[in-house]
């Protein structure tokens, strides 16, 4: 496939995310010019410093004009104001997308400030840490990795195709899927982890006051897995929950009922069913395993791009 090229990409929001396309666009040339704009001044100073693009402006409004690509990488609950600030200033025919971790509440505060002659397409790369902010992108994040589309109805087929051809070049998988099937696979293999995750710890953390240090002390791997997805930024992870309530909600249920089952198996020492689940759940893992899905390191161990596409 022949390597896509934008005259100019603006990066909106430079985060882990944003901060690891625009490395990735600048080790493998795919812009003439990166323009990136950020909510605080400090960070945008940070992007600069790091010399992740070629332009470095206030206003989202002045970083998305002339744009060929807009990138919007922001906590899913402003992805709704940056649309409205850039909805006047977009190129005719430029692409519009996104990565937020859901889809359905990111077109509904997105699309209406759309302009008809843009082409907004969705989109959420299932790569990331528990790390936020400009310094902790790296290159390569996105190599192996899937990226979902969730186009609209009517999408310009020439446009997705740019865009996927895009994310091909960064090294993802792509994949395409309506926004409510992409809230409820995401429910159930990203977001109920970590929303368990901080539950674990923070229960752990209750019972420090009584158990003193020993949480910390004997912290075995696998609560410290735990604590790896617990520390995921706050803001970030509030938003996914309150952006993708009932998907999340309908599965928090849904855990809630077998956790039940657990403990009644538990309670009445009924070893066999629980022989039974834990032999079923380690099929599923090893199964993960085989078709190369292992992603264990909390950066997985990908710091560079060893093979430039
Ligand atoms: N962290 C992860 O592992 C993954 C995150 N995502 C999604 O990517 C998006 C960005 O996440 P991260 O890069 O991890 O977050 P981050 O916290 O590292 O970066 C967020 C960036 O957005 C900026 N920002 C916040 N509000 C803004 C606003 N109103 N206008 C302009 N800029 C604003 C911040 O200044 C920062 O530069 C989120 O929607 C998240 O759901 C998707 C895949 C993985
Ligand atoms: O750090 C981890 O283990 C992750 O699961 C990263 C992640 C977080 C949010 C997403 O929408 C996609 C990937």
């Amino acid at each position: 496939m022949t390597k896509p090229h934008f005259d100019r990409i603006a990066l909106i929001g430079i985060g882990l995310i944003g901060s690891s396309i625009a490395r990735d666009v600048k080790e493998l040339g795919l812009a003439r010019e990166v323009v990136i704009s950020t909510r605080s001044a400090e960070t945008l100073k940070r992007a600069e410093e790091l010399a992740l693009g070629s332009r470095y402006v206030a206003s989202a409004a002045d970083a998305v004009k002339d744009a060929d690509l807009v990138i919007v990488s922001v906590p899913v609950g402003a992805s709704g104001l940056v649309a409205e600030q850039i909805a006047g200033s977009l190129k005719p025919g430029a692409i519009v997308t996104d990565v937020g971790s859901t889809k359905a509440s990111v077109i509904a505060q997105m699309a209406p400030h759309m302009p008809e002659n843009v082409h907004f397409i969705p989109g959420h790369p299932l790569a990331g840490t528990e790390k936020s902010g400009p310094d902790a992108g790296f290159i390569g994040l996105f190599r192996d990795r899937w990226c979902i589309f969730t186009p609209l109805p009517g999408t310009d087929q020439a446009a997705l195709d740019r865009l996927k051809s895009f994310w091909t070049a960064l090294g993802s998988r792509i994949d395409e899927m309506d926004p409510q099937h992409h809230d409820k696979v995401l429910a159930i293999v990203s977001h109920l982890p970590h929303i368990i995750a901080y539950n674990i710890v923070g229960t752990a953390d209750d019972l420090e006051t009584v158990t003193e240090s020993e949480v910390i002390k004997y912290s075995a791997s696998g609560f410290r897995d735990f604590t790896r997805l617990a520390a995921s930024d706050p803001t970030m992870w509030r938003d996914v929950c309150l952006h993708n309530k009932d998907a999340i909600l309908e599965m928090l249920a849904r855990f809630s009922e077998d956790l039940a089952y657990l403990q009644r198996a538990i309670r009445w020492g009924e070893g066999d069913k629980l022989f039974e689940l834990f032999t079923r759940t380690r099929a599923i893992r090893r199964s993960i395993v085989q078709a190369g899905q292992d992603v264990d390191a909390p950066d997985f161990g990908r710091h560079a791009l060893d093979q430039k596409k």
